[in-house]
């Protein structure tokens, strides 16, 4: 199949929408996607379910766009081993209110700093069909290392990343091993089948 397909992708978080776009960039796939990024102000319910919560999403961004577009929204968490799942998708509220340096110091009581950087994709086709697609990167969280401009990079630092600390790494070079670059590979097999 060929040809070039609009996709909406909604989020307000342009560092997300950079690396989404050097992401859909390098594909194999004679098809094409035109990303078009919309900022609506969504709502994220509180759950623990990350594919519900990534769901609700969709829905949303689709009753306020109307039928008939091909949309997806994406919703990042970071997990920590100890803290069984938490904080998860409130992990954007720990960043805004306690800032890294403390949720640093959340896992001091713990010798096991294992976390899990996880994104999940809800997509809606143009027929109005659901589809969630999902990536994961295991790490550790570390006293925080190189630029502090997303979120959380810089306390993450992936087992497969030879000690660097996602804000330490290429964009490329974190694409090919992130849960988001994971994510998208999922999503990206989707669309191009
Ligand atoms: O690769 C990442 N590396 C480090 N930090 C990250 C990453 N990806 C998301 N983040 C941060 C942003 C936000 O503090 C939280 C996720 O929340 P999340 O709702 O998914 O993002 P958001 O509200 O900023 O954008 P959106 O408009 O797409 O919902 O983790
Ligand atoms: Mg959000």
């Amino acid at each position: 199949m060929t040809g070039i397909r609009d996709i909406i992708f909604v989020t307000g978080n342009l560092n997300k929408l950079k690396e989404v776009q050097m992401i859909l960039a390098k594909n194999e796939s004679d098809d094409d996607i035109n990303l078009i990024n919309k900022e609506l102000d969504l709502e994220e319910i509180q759950e623990l379910d990350l594919k519900e919560i990534a769901l609700a999403k969709c829905k949303q961004a689709v009753s306020m766009l109307g039928p008939g577009h091909a949309v997806f929204v994406e919703d990042t968490a970071l997990t920590f081993d100890e803290l069984n799942g938490l904080p998860g998708a409130f992990i954007k509220w720990f960043v805004k209110s306690l800032g890294l340096n403390k949720i640093v110091k959340l896992l001091d009581p713990f010798e096991n700093k294992g976390a899990t950087a996880i994104t999940t994709i809800a997509y809606a086709d143009e027929n109005g069909e659901y589809h969630v697609f999902q990536g994961f990167t295991k790490g550790r969280i570390v006293e925080s290392r190189g630029p502090t401009n997303f979120g959380w990079d810089s306390i993450f630092e992936p087992f497969e990343s030879n000690g660097k600390t996602y804000a330490e790494m290429e964009k490329l070079e974190k694409n090919s091993i992130s849960h988001r670059g994971r994510a998208f590979d999922e999503f990206k097999q989707f669309l191009f089948k």
